[in-house]
């Protein structure tokens, strides 16, 4: 048995009430899962927690470990951060496929077990946690406190989403940003020139794209809204199939989305995002056969205000809108022709 908190009855109770109220209280899913790893070491003391996010990209099924606690001999105790997995164990795919859990014990008694998280039906990540051997009240506590940890998921995940595309919303922008640069300052402090398991190239940043169809107001004056959201819906899908699951897709309102790319050089992400805007024009979209975006691209930095990226991405964009829409700019080449332009060097030009 590896039971963690050892207390008397009525104050065990209390503990656990309190570790039930602080994973409740979490406004985020980051927060959540540090609450759930804090939860079972404390009240089930195992040698190591992990939770591991199914993550659905273009190519393949590729597995993040989004948190984990590792517990040596002595009880001292580890975090390590956010990455990919990448030689996820059988047991952990056949539990994220059969949404089934699964135990392995070795011949010393030591026991690794694979609990999925469901949602809407599908498992969309799993618990992994390596013990001693779990006896049946610490086994009752593991499954309530997963499947609590499930239900709020559930709630916080649609917290998060527009309704219409699934895609995150704009609620969430802030904050979302916000973690993404922090855990890049991280990762230049550390000198990491790593992303996951990709290298970064000297060179890169990050960038924000605010992505628009073009002429929407007439698929809907058309057809209606019922089909412009179909239109909506179906571009969202393949933004999600085409970027990486590590980049963020928010839908602000409207037609409008906007991706932040974590760090990669100019030239490959515009790259990307022609093969982007080409996929987009071979796509026959419902009711309307085919559709165009315009996109305008702003760079990113840990120390700009988020809010002063997107407005350069926005003059970017329109830009492209009124150069004649179907196509792609860059904030920062923009300014550079208008500097040139008016051999205006300060850079302080009014653009747009
Ligand atoms: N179907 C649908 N339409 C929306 C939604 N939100 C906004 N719209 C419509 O999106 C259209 C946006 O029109 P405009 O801003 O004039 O842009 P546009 O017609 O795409 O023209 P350009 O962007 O200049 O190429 C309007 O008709 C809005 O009513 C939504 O959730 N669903």
């Amino acid at each position: 048995m590896s039971s963690g908190v050892t207390a008397p009855g009525g104050l065990m109770q209390e503990v656990l009430l309190n570790s039930l109220v602080n994973i409740t209280k979490t406004r985020d899913i980051d927060s959540l899962e540090y609450s759930l790893v804090s939860t079972i070491h404390e009240f089930i003391g195992c040698q190591q927690i992990a939770i591991y996010k199914k993550m659905d990209t273009p190519d393949a099924v590729s597995i993040e470990r989004s948190l984990a606690l590792y517990v040596d001999d002595d009880g001292q105790f580890q975090w390590s951060e956010r990455c990919e997995e990448e030689e996820p164990s059988p047991e952990l795919i056949s539990c994220l496929h059969s949404a089934c859990t699964i135990s392995v014990q070795s011949n010393t008694g030591v026991e690794n077990r694979w609990i999925p998280v469901v949602l809407q039906e599908k498992p969309v990540g799993a618990i992994a946690l390596t013990s001693v051997g779990l006896d049946s009240q610490s086994q009752v506590l593991l499954n309530a406190f997963c499947r609590i940890f499930e239900n709020y998921l559930a709630v916080l995940n649609e917290n998060e989403r527009d309704k219409l595309t699934g895609l995150l919303n704009r609620q969430t922008f802030d904050k979302k940003v916000a973690d993404l640069m922090q855990k890049q300052v991280r990762n230049q402090y550390r000198g990491q020139a790593h992303e996951g398991n990709r290298m970064i190239h000297p060179g890169s940043t990050s960038w924000l794209a605010i992505i628009d169809v073009d002429y929407f107001k007439q698929v809907n004056d058309r057809y209606g809204h019922v089909c412009g959201d179909e239109v909506l819906l179906l571009l969202a899908q393949k933004m999600n199939e085409f970027f990486r699951a590590s980049d963020l897709l928010f839908r602000f309102g409207g037609e409008e989305f906007v991706i932040v790319f974590e760090p990669t050089r100019s030239d490959m992400l515009r790259k990307r995002l022609d093969a982007f805007m080409d996929m987009i024009r071979s796509t026959r979209f419902p009711f309307v056969a085919n559709i165009t975006v315009s996109i305008g691209v702003a760079r990113m930095s840990p120390y700009d205000f988020p809010i002063s990226v997107l407005e350069n991405a926005d003059r970017a964009l329109y830009h492209a809108k009124d150069s004649g829409r179907d196509q792609l700019h860059f904030f920062h080449e923009i300014v550079e022709i208008l500097d040139r332009e008016n051999g205006d060097l300060d850079g302080d030009v009014d653009l747009f």
